[in-house]
């Protein structure tokens, strides 16, 4: 059985295919904002996404991802913590079955109902699957959400997911703008971590957002309408896809601000 986010193949079990879940800089982790030190050589983030670059939307079995062309330098990130220039890959969520539970990353032990991830790598590295093995190869910028007002620029992503309801569907997604999902203030933590979902890799800059985005209830709601399971086999919801914080083991946990 592969992984995945049930009771037999979840976050407890992961170990056993994929040791590094035990390893030195496994990811999310729990920030607490009063034992993060304030670095003001910290630089802003500079996001620049072109929306001609985004392909297609697809429920792999574990999220939904957005996939951008990334053969040029077109929607990149830069500044921030990290040097040089990466490039951004895709965007998925993480979420829960309510609204009291479902990001991976967590504030003083305060969950979000879901978790953005635009997910970049460092074009040092002649593609995303070399830079994935490296420990400066990856950066993923977090963004919590929050329940409030609908969020028109998330209802876009909503609607195309009737296309997307079983794992393994996919439908094109053309000129969609990340740069929508952002909050307007980019404060934020930054910490050295992994891939949250197997393989683990330990190759992730992860650049967290204190401000979160709004989304509504119904738009919470309507995440859960996906599926973990693919057409013709029992339906399973798409929900708890998060893994639950893992020890910090003495990493350093930096604020852009203060
Ligand atoms: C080799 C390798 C790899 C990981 N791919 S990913 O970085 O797009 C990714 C990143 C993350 S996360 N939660 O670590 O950003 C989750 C899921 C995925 C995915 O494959 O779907
Ligand atoms: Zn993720």
């Amino acid at each position: 059985m592969s992984w995945g986010y049930g009771a037999d193949n979840g976050p407890e079990k992961w170990v056993t295919n994929f040791p590094i879940a035990d390893g030195p800089r496994q990811s999310p982790i729990d920030i607490v904002p009063g034992e993060a030190s304030f670095d003001g050589g910290l630089k802003p983030l500079n996001l620049k996404y072109d929306p001609s670059t985004c392909l297609d939307i697809l429920n792999n079995g574990h999220s939904f991802q957005v996939t951008f062309a990334d053969d040029s330098d077109s929607s990149t990130l830069t500044d921030g913590p990290i040097s040089g220039i990466y490039r951004l890959k895709q965007f998925h969520f993480h979420w829960g079955a309510s609204d009291d539970r479902g990001s991976e990353h967590t504030v003083e032990g305060t969950k979000y109902p879901a978790e953005l991830h635009l997910v970049h790598w460092n074009t040092k590295y002649p593609s995303f699957g070399e830079a994935a093995g490296q420990p400066d190869g990856l950066a993923v910028v977090g963004v919590f959400l929050k329940t409030g007002d609908d969020n028109p620029s998330l209802q876009k992503i909503l609607d195309a997911f009737d296309a997307i309801k079983a794992k393994g569907k996919q439908t094109s997604f053309p000129g969609f703008d990340p740069a929508t999902l952002l909050p307007g203030c980019l404060d934020y933590w930054t910490y050295l971590g992994s891939l949250t979902t197997p393989p683990l890799l330990e190759s992730v800059t992860w650049i967290v957002c204190k401000e979160p985005i709004s989304v509504s209830c119904e738009q919470m709601a309507k995440f859960r309408s996906l599926l973990f399971s693919a057409e013709g086999e029992a339906e399973c919801c798409m929900v708890d896809n998060y893994r639950p914080p893992q020890p910090l083991k003495g990493r350093p946990v930096r604020a852009s601000f203060q």
